[in-house]
């Protein structure tokens, strides 16, 4: 079957337009933060697959971080254990932990790497535990939240924060020609399991990796601003004003405050996507139309 002259013209214009993208980024970094109705629907998940097969297969080194909220909530529904969250963050006891690690680490962590494989890649999946790729030390958290004092510390159980990442366990995939998969789970110096938030821990293997860019797909079409409009472009002075005046809330925090601190740290730019389009992070990348907001460190 051939196109018609319009649509073929059309098809070469957008290959056209990747060209530059393609040549500017081969051979860079790019962590992608797979989360939202990308990661249920089963056509977004294929799209999604095939976007990031193809970033491999000219010269781009995709690695993959995911997380599993939903998923975790719903084994945690079925256990009658509840969920609670503070500031985006999940409340996480030792029960709870036991949940997050099969979960993450098992259920959602091999069926990213089966769709990705399933699709002519071929993935590696680990947890921040193997190799020793992610320490971590329990979060400390301030929050207003419960009522408490803003200088307040809150104990939240099991949640961490990235201590460092151990970059080696990455490099040696990626020289592998392997996409790595990794779940959001951290190791503390005594071998304790720790709960991170996704979007911190692909923000920080972003910093560590020296990465292009750092991609955080969701469910809404980017920051919004209090009327609901799309913002495309922001610096990160202008974000510290949304967080102060409270348009940013919830789960979008920790999404933008890792944004932030990896485009400060070095990392290009950071991207807020909406992983219900298909093809978003494909777009994103390789065509002059983005589809959601970009953060990027210009006031520094
Ligand atoms: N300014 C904002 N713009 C867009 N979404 C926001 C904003 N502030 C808070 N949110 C909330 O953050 C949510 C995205 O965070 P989250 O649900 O944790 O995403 P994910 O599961 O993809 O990691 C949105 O669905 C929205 O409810
Ligand atoms: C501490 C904390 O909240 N951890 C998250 C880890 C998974 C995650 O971040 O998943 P999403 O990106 O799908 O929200 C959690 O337990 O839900």
């Amino acid at each position: 079957m051939s196109l018609d002259p319009k649509s073929a013209l059309r098809v070469a214009q957008v290959l056209n337009e990747a060209l530059p993208y393609i040549q500017r980024f081969t051979g860079k970094t790019v962590v992608v933060k797979f989360g939202g109705n990308a990661m249920v629907d089963e056509a977004l998940q294929n799209s999604f697959a095939r976007d990031i097969i193809l970033m491999k297969l000219v010269g781009m080194n995709p690695v993959v971080v995911h997380g599993g909220g939903p998923q975790i909530g719903d084994l945690l529904d079925k256990l009658n254990i509840e969920s609670r969250f503070v500031d985006g963050m999940r409340v996480t006891d030792s029960e709870t932990m036991d949940v997050v690690e099969m979960v993450l680490g098992g259920t959602v962590n091999k069926q990213i790497v089966n769709l990705i494989n399933k699709n002519g890649g071929r993935a590696v999946g680990v947890t921040g535990k193997d190799g020793l790729l992610i320490r971590a030390k329990q979060l400390q958290m301030q929050s207003e939240a419960a009522g408490l004092h803003a200088s307040e510390i809150i104990d939240i159980g099991h949640v961490g924060e990235v201590e460092h990442v151990d970059t080696a366990v990455i490099d040696m995939l990626i020289h592998g020609d392997f996409i790595p998969v990794i779940a959001p789970i951290g190791v503390g110096q005594d071998g304790a399991s720790y709960n991170i938030n996704a979007d911190l821990v692909a923000g920080k293997i972003a910093e560590f990796l020296h990465a292009e860019k750092l991609m955080l797909l969701t469910n809404v079409a980017g920051l919004q601003d209090k009327s609901g409009e799309v913002l495309t472009g922001l610096t990160t002075l202008q974000v510290d004003g949304l967080i102060a005046d409270g348009t940013i809330y919830g789960g979008m925090l920790p999404k933008i405050s890792c944004a932030l601190d990896a485009v400060k740290a070095g990392v290009t730019s950071a991207h807020i996507i909406d992983g219900r389009v298909p093809h978003a992070v494909l777009l994103e990348i390789f065509t002059d139309t983005g589809v959601g907001t970009l953060i990027t460190d210009n006031d520094g």
